[in-house]
């Protein structure tokens, strides 16, 4: 029986189609599945195409549906749907073939690809000046025919290739290449042999069944293909053309769906920079996990932000109805309040008053008063060391590493631990316990078996959990049982923004060794902004969660845009009035909705400048999801709040030359919640501290 593939372009543009065409692609597709055989005779060949298997549909009185029919295989492909000389004109010099290495359907021009190269942009002198700036030894020019053959690269394209002489001529010629053969040679250009990149960039390719030929479609559908999706049933066809459909739903890179479906002995992670699809890959992975689940067995999903939990929990629900039931998806604070309530505890989490209180009190005993310690120093080092570390010990703070702290004497750790006893007697005299704290305690719970373990465990933002909540995670899961795929961890240490001391996954007992992968394809940030926030971090080494330094070679994003606007401005009246002139060109003429822009910090003269030219903003609050179109407005919120969301478009209030380490980690993570439009303002150190602060 035939079978119809969908491009992903198709169910991107279908909502905008007439209601009548819309109704006649799903009828063509439907009939492919009744018969085939009639279905096929409807398809038209068309002269004057540069490829032979092109075939058109009619879809209503000007609309054609591009279809393109295998010469082995039953496998029909709809790859574009417009007004008839539109379609025609598509599809009139573009080449559909099955690669017989990678065994993926690409779609390229040969004539423009090579025209990419000779663009008119680059005129006589520019092209005299690329000419001298050429690298003798570019390292696509090492690669043999062949060689760019196995990177993916389709034979017609490789003269191109051939000719690239520098980093300039890539970038131009990268956009019409598959985006397939472009990621490899990406990793290639930035440095990685090409078995590494070809590995790095797809995953392993050993198992996939190769095409005969280019025109041999019989195994496109057993293979992840970037941008075809099988059409299996008639109900699976309305949810996939279903308006809000997105994209991350259908369509998996071969490197996402291989961690999806990873079958791992030990618990394994998923790292990569911002952007890159480590929570959609976690969400799947929960998914296809639930499905192997008995009735009486679990999934856990736990991040640490409350709000990336709640937009979890949301699309959780769309993504997997059928197995959603089976699947918690908590925050770790509420997680640790559960596993604490089963336990009996009854006591209250204390506030920032409480602490206050606390510490004013201790501070002022001669226990601490006595010492030679700055009061910040010694609430810092309980806040950051002892109550994160779960250190309950003196002997234990005696031996404990203290990554990033000023070095202490034996003698000095000894005389800090008293202070640390009394805050813990005065907390507990009172009943309260602290976040860090309430973790302990339900990792103690675990520990004494009075909370069942979950049958699988994913955790997403991980690089903010301290040692003593990545040693409640691992308890919670199934590691000490020896379950398979007990535990999935997925983080990056380029967005720690709540727990500065990296910890290493090893020192929690989570074992990664072997079954760590990092993801690169920035999906979600245009290029132009992915650099200016890599920038941001430019000189700070960042980990990879488990000890060793993040690399961000061969990290790419998938589509460019314009360059961040970067704009210095002294006083809150100028912030805002550069604010407003940004968010007045951006919802010009409807190109941007209010609710697709996001600005961070909150600042209220920005707020009621914004409000006072008539727009509506919209704060966004802890513990709820963006509201999105449903609720129009610009939206505001503390850089840590918007973690976790995503905007067209982001302005950052406060970026300064003297940002902390810590403003700087804020800062990547602020920038990459924008996908096309980003905003900096640059301000001066004193007028930052002058202004107002978050909400
Ligand atoms: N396979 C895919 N196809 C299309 N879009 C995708 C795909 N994977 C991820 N995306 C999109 O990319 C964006 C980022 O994805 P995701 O949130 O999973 O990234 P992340 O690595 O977890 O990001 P961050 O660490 O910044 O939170 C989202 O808009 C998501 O829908």
């Amino acid at each position: 029986m035939a079978k119809m593939m969908l491009h992903r372009d198709v169910l991107k543009n279908f909502g905008k189609l007439p209601a009548k065409v819309q109704k006649k692609v799903v009828e063509l597709t439907q009939k492919f599945e009744e018969d085939s055989t009639q279905a096929s005779i409807h398809l038209e060949p068309l002269n004057a195409v540069k490829d032979s298997k092109v075939r058109s549909a009619r879809v209503g009185a000007d609309y054609r549906a591009i279809v393109i029919a295998p010469e082995k295989g039953d496998t029909f492909l709809l790859m574009h749907i417009d007004h008839h000389d539109e379609a025609y004109e598509w599809c009139r010099n573009k080449r559909f073939e099955a690669h017989q290495a990678l065994g993926t359907l690409q779609v390229f021009d040969v004539e423009e690809a090579e025209r990419s190269l000779h663009s008119s942009e680059l005129g006589e002198t520019e092209a005299a000046s690329s000419e001298a700036l050429a690298v003798p030894e570019y390292a696509l020019q090492a690669l043999s025919d062949e060689e760019l053959f196995q990177a993916g690269v389709p034979e017609a394209l490789i003269p191109a290739v051939r000719a690239v002489r520098n980093d300039d001529d890539f970038e131009r010629l990268a956009d019409y290449l598959p985006p397939e053969a472009a990621q490899v040679l990406y990793g290639v250009a930035s440095g990685m042999p090409l078995d590494g990149a070809i590995h790095e960039m797809l995953g392993a390719l050993e198992e996939i069944e190769k095409p005969t030929g280019p025109g041999d479609f019989s195994h496109l559908a057993d293979i992840t293909n970037m941008d075809l999706v099988l059409v299996q049933g008639e109900e699976h066809l309305r949810e996939i053309l279903s308006e809000d459909i997105e994209e991350w739903r259908v369509f998996l890179h071969p490197y996402q769906r291989k961690l999806v479906e990873w079958h791992t002995r030990g618990p394994m992670k998923i790292f990569g920079a911002a952007g890159t699809g480590k929570t959609v890959a976690l969400m799947h992975r929960a998914a296809w996990l639930a499905q192997s689940c008995s009735n009486d067995e679990k999934v856990l999903i736990t991040t640490f932000t409350t709000n990336l939990s709640v937009t979890i929990k949301g699309l959780m629900e769309k993504l997997a109805p059928s197995v959603v039931d089976r699947i918690e998806v908590t925050n770790l604070h509420q997680l640790a309040r559960t596993i604490c309530a089963r336990a009996q505890w009854q006591g209250k989490i204390a506030e920032r008053e409480d602490l206050q209180s606390i510490w004013r009190k201790v501070l002022a005993m001669p226990v601490a008063s006595e010492l030679d310690f700055s009061g910040d120093f010694v609430r810092d080092e309980f806040e950051q060391i002892i109550d994160p570390m779960g250190i309950t010990s003196e002997e234990e703070y005696l031996t404990v590493v203290r990554t990033g702290r000023k070095p202490l004497r034996r003698k000095q750790r000894k005389a800090l631990w008293k202070v640390f006893v009394e805050v813990r007697r005065q907390l507990s005299g009172r009943n309260l316990l602290t976040f860090d704290g309430l973790i302990h305690q339900a990792h103690e719970v675990l520990d004494r078996g009075e909370f069942p373990r979950y049958r699988h465990v994913l955790v997403d933002e991980i690089q903010d959990f301290s040692l003593e909540a990545l040693r409640l995670v691992a308890s919670i899961s199934p590691i000490a049982e020896g379950l398979d795929n007990p535990l999935c961890v997925v983080g990056d240490g380029h967005q720690r923004i709540y727990n500065p001391v990296p910890v290493p996954l090893g020192r929690a007992g989570i074992e990664v060794r072997g079954r760590s992968r990092r993801l690169k394809i920035n999906y979600r940030t245009s290029e132009e902004i992915r650099d200016w926030a890599h920038a941001a971090l430019e000189g700070v080494s960042v980990d990879d969660l488990d000890g060793e330094q993040a690399m961000t070679q061969g990290d790419r994003s998938i589509f460019h845009g314009p360059e961040p606007q970067l704009v210095k401005s002294g006083s809150d009246d100028e912030v805002a009035s550069a604010v407003v002139t940004w968010v007045k060109g951006l919802t010009k003429s409807g190109q941007l909705k209010t609710h697709e822009i996001c600005l961070t910090p909150a600042n209220s003269r920005v707020i009621s400048a914004l409000q006072s030219n008539g727009f509506a903003t919209v704060e966004l609050k802890a513990r709820q999801a963006d509201p999105g179109q449903e609720e129009s407005g610009v939206r505001f919120g503390s850089k840590k709040r918007i973690k976790g969301l995503e905007f067209k478009a982001v302005a950052i209030l406060d970026a300064g030359t003297c940002d902390s380490l810590l403003d700087r980690f804020e800062n990547y993570v602020a920038a990459t919640r924008a996908r096309q439009q980003l905003l900096v303002i640059n301000r001066p150190c004193r007028e930052q501290t002058e202004s107002e602060g978050d909400s």
